[in-house]
């Protein structure tokens, strides 16, 4: 008997890839449902897609895993020494798939699940990608490109016949017009006029919530930018072509990590990605890859720049500057824009929540629409990092806030969970240094955030301004998620008025008060010390200090109403896709 009949390697990289098909196949269907649900406005089952399209993943991983259980002895499965040739066994099936590098990230996915991640090593597993680099360049991407030859809406005429769904534009005469008005403004006249300019767009549209994205550039010989055209499906009504969106700061928004995924049909995800990374040259690609539903490469993708990162740099991990968390304690390494969050062992007094509720928060807001206003989190298991690249104090305080999840194994450290999510600059600090201008834009921002998650049916809980960072492209975005709530559970209510005296001296409330129960009333005195910013605030949100306003939302959500926010800026209405 040779070696490899002996050893049944080929046969567990044959039923690993199995589960990979499985689940792309669900993927696929899942996203090819997006057309469908856009054109028949099935808002709710847009939702529900979403969070079964994320879900799929551990379900199939689960899947597989059981699969191989089943089929082989547990001291066979489980003989590490065996790996290795599963390994280059898998190399030589995936080497034709168009998605090979996803297919390594799912391997790794199963052999974790499998056996326990002390024995992460790249013998096993992949945690070098054997994938040549983005392979963009061997295929023509799959565009549809469209010259005007100085004729700008007879091309966007053109791109409107091409992308064309179930239902009818509503107004395409004064979409065409507006689309078109707007290019001219936001080009340089000579570049409208330009023989050899060129609009370049994937050939499927994206889709999100009640919206439908074509993603393209527009060049010339010597320049690019990026464009975007959002297609909102307004019900009763028709298709509408909203914008034309080609700055880069706004389409870099819309790929945002604080949004839901896109479904988009991509035959070759790195092509695709290569095709948004020569739009957006400043997106990391494992944020690409996350935005169109492949979180888990992402974080492959993200991993690998870690490490990367840590080898070839002398940066350390610090405490992530700002006030400590009560629940989390959040480091961070300042040349790589990611804090890291552990849970603590003990929390403060003040809070009430425990270590489960905490992550089935974090979950929550992995699978709700973040609306622009909440951050992706990445969630790991066992993060192993040399004892040097920590500052001591750094080191020092993790041990003592959380023994249970920081260890140390020699000289390596052991970070049994943690999640991983995009550094901001927290509100309360940005707000010490902010100019006028700066806070007012700020602190409408806040309160647009607060309101956008309103609309969403999130309500944050803790609002504090500390709760809140601001991004690099000045947006205001929510990150602390362990007393967050569905807006519907909570109890708006508005403070009685005092039966007595005595009763507005009392330091104690004169009434009542519910777990569920919330007063408005009282935001401006919690959320703000300082007098000038509360006025403004006042000024500007002011009807968040209204039980009235919390009740309306929540009525219209319990109808059933999904509201959309726009990651774009709008004409009209700007807040949100109106409570129709
Ligand atoms: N994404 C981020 N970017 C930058 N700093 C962050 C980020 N997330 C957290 N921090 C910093 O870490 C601190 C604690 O984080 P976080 O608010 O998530 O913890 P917490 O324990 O839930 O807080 P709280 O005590 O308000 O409940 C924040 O106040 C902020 O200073």
């Amino acid at each position: 008997m040779t070696m490899a009949q002996h050893w049944p390697a080929e046969g567990i990289a044959r039923l690993i890839l199995e589960g990979f098909d499985d689940y792309r196949e669900h993927f696929r269907q899942i996203t090819d449902g997006a057309r469908e649900r856009f054109e028949q406005a099935e808002w709710q089952a847009t939702q529900q897609a979403a969070a079964e399209r994320i879900a799929l993943y551990e379900v199939k991983v689960g899947e597989t895993s059981a699969r191989l259980r089943a089929t082989y002895a547990t001291d066979e499965l489980l003989d590490v020494q065996l790996w290795p040739l599963v390994k280059s066994a898998y190399i030589d099936l995936i080497d034709l798939r168009l998605d090979d590098e996803l297919s390594e990230t799912w391997y790794n996915s199963v052999f974790c699940s499998l056996f326990s991640h002390d024995l992460i090593s790249d013998g096993c597993m992949f945690i070098h990608t054997t994938r040549p680099s983005l392979r963009s360049h061997e295929r023509p991407p799959q565009t549809r490109s469209y010259r005007p030859g100085g004729r700008l809406g007879a091309a966007l005429s053109a791109i409107l016949d091409d992308y064309r769904f179930d239902v009818a534009y509503d107004d395409r005469a004064g979409d065409l017009e507006r689309l078109e008005a707007q290019l001219r403004e936001s080009l340089p006249d000579w570049v409208c006029k330009d023989p050899e300019l060129c609009i370049e767009l994937f050939a499927a549209p994206l889709f999100r919530n009640k919206g439908a994205y074509l993603v393209g550039r527009i060049y010339t010989r010597d320049e690019q930018w990026p464009l975007v055209m959002p297609l909102l499906h307004r019900e009763g009504r028709g298709i509408q072509a909203d914008a034309m969106i080609t700055d880069e700061a706004e389409v870099s928004i819309i790929f945002s990590f604080t949004r839901s995924y896109f479904m988009v049909d991509v035959a070759v995800p790195a092509e695709f990605v290569g095709f948004l990374k020569s739009i957006l040259p400043g997106k990391h690609i494992a944020e690409l890859y996350t935005s169109i539903g492949f979180y888990k490469h992402g974080k492959s993708e993200f991993y690998r720049a870690l490490i990367n990162h840590l080898a070839s740099t002398d940066d350390r991990f610090i405490m992530a500057p700002g006030v400590r968390g009560m629940v989390m304690s959040v480091f961070t390494l300042p040349g790589f824009n990611t804090v890291f969050k552990i849970i603590k062992d003990r929390f403060a007094h003040a809070k009430t929540v425990d270590r489960n509720t905490v992550i089935e928060k974090y979950r929550l807001v992995k699978n709700v629409d973040r609306v622009g206003r909440m951050a992706d989190t990445q969630e790991f298991a066992d993060f192993r990092f040399p004892k040097s690249k920590f500052e001591p104090e750094c080191l020092a305080e993790l041990l003592e806030v959380a023994p249970s999840t920081v260890a140390i194994e020699g000289d390596v450290v052991l970070i049994r969970h943690c999640w991983t999510e995009r550094r901001m600059t927290p509100l309360n600090i940005y707000l010490e240094s902010a100019s006028e201008a700066q806070v007012h834009e700020a602190l409408y921002d806040y309160g647009l955030a607060i309101k956008q998650l309103a609309a969403a049916n999130i309500f944050p809980g803790d609002m504090l301004l500390k709760n809140f960072g601001v991004t690099r492209h000045g947006r205001v975005v929510f990150y602390d998620y362990d007393e967050i709530s569905y807006l519907t559970e909570v109890n708006f209510r508005v403070i009685p008025p005092p039966r007595y005296e005595e009763d507005e001296m009392s330091a104690e409330p004169w009434y009542s008060v519910a777990p569920n129960d919330v007063f408005p009333e009282e935001f401006p005195r919690f959320l703000f010390a300082d007098m000038g910013q509360r006025r403004l605030f006042n000024q500007l949100h002011g009807d968040l200090y209204d039980a009235a306003y919390w009740k309306t939302l929540q009525a219209a959500i319990r109808s059933g109403k999904v509201i959309d926010v726009f990651p774009y800026r709008r004409q009209e209405r700007e807040l949100t896709e109106a409570i129709q």
